[in-house]
């Protein structure tokens, strides 16, 4: 017998009142994949993170960790969204700690599994800083060690890297794959950039214009990723690719809207 997907997502539809946001989408995502997920705005992407999250429940079919129904949040899951959403009264060690209150561990093994998780981001020495005393990179890193503290199986990232310069994204993109390698996690990553999703992703799931239907998923295949990945021609085909699927959609979308107002 296989094992079960990591995360099975069977025939899930999602509807708010008269608008369906997810239509019969079917995907299995094995375990330590890197999932990046793309779609036009409005099709349906943070909605089936929730879903994954245990934050919201499908109106039809459903959503699997490990072969088990997703019956609300759970530590075998984090979640790392936009804004950073960090404790503006506590230390950045003390914000990665809270991930932790309520478990096993006593006072001192807390902070120093935080201390641990901030040193894996890269913020050695900032553990004492509040979040108005860090960058918006810095912030983030914050919540990426909040949500990887607990040891989570699955890491669901929402558009992380959206509100950061260029330069500083991707800094954070080579720590989350590094992150990613050490740890064998399974992600799934939501992102409007295309360029993005072709440098994380090892799959690239693409939803179609509402309502979200799966429109395809591109294996991402760079050799052994070495060099300047984004130079490399293999990177260019995949992301002219994932251009053609997406830019129809975004067609389609602008095409619906306009005969609305027709
Ligand atoms: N709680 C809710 N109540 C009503 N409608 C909702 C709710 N959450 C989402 N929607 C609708 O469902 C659709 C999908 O929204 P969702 O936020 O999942 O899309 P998205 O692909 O993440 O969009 P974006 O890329 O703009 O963030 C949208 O039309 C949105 O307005």
């Amino acid at each position: 017998m296989t094992a079960p997907a990591k995360i099975g997502i069977r025939a899930v539809t999602k509807t708010f009142g008269a608008l369906t946001a997810l239509d019969d989408v079917t995907l299995d995502i094995a375990d330590g994949t890197f999932l990046a997920l793309v779609g036009p705005s409005g099709s349906g992407k943070s909605t089936l993170l929730d879903l994954l999250g245990g934050l919201g429940t499908p109106t039809s079919g459903e959503v699997l960790i490990d072969g088990a129904p997703v019956t609300g949040p759970g530590l075998d899951r984090g979640v790392v969204f936009q804004q950073y959403a960090l404790f503006p009264w506590r230390t950045a060690r003390a914000n990665v700690e809270f991930g932790l209150e309520g478990g096993p561990l006593g006072k001192r093994e807390r902070a120093e599994r935080a201390r641990e998780y901030l040193d894996l981001v890269g913020l050695s020495g900032f553990e004492d800083r509040y979040p108005h005393e860090l960058s918006g990179g810095m912030k983030q890193r914050v919540a990426i060690a909040r949500s990887l503290v607990y040891d989570p199986a699955v890491l669901l990232m929402d558009e992380p890297f959206a509100a950061l310069d260029a330069q500083t994204r991707e800094q954070l993109q080579d720590e989350l794959l590094r992150i990613w390698r050490r740890t064998g996690k399974t992600v799934v990553f939501i992102t409007h950039g295309i360029d993005e999703a072709v440098y994380l992703g090892q799959r690239v799931a693409v939803l179609t214009s509402r309502p979200g239907r799966l429109k395809a998923v591109v294996d991402i295949d760079l050799g052994d990723r070495a060099g300047d990945l984004r130079s490399d021609p293999a990177f260019g085909r995949h992301r002219h690719l994932l251009w053609e699927l997406l830019h129809e959609e975004v067609e389609k979308a602008a095409e619906t809207e306009r005969s609305a107002v027709r």
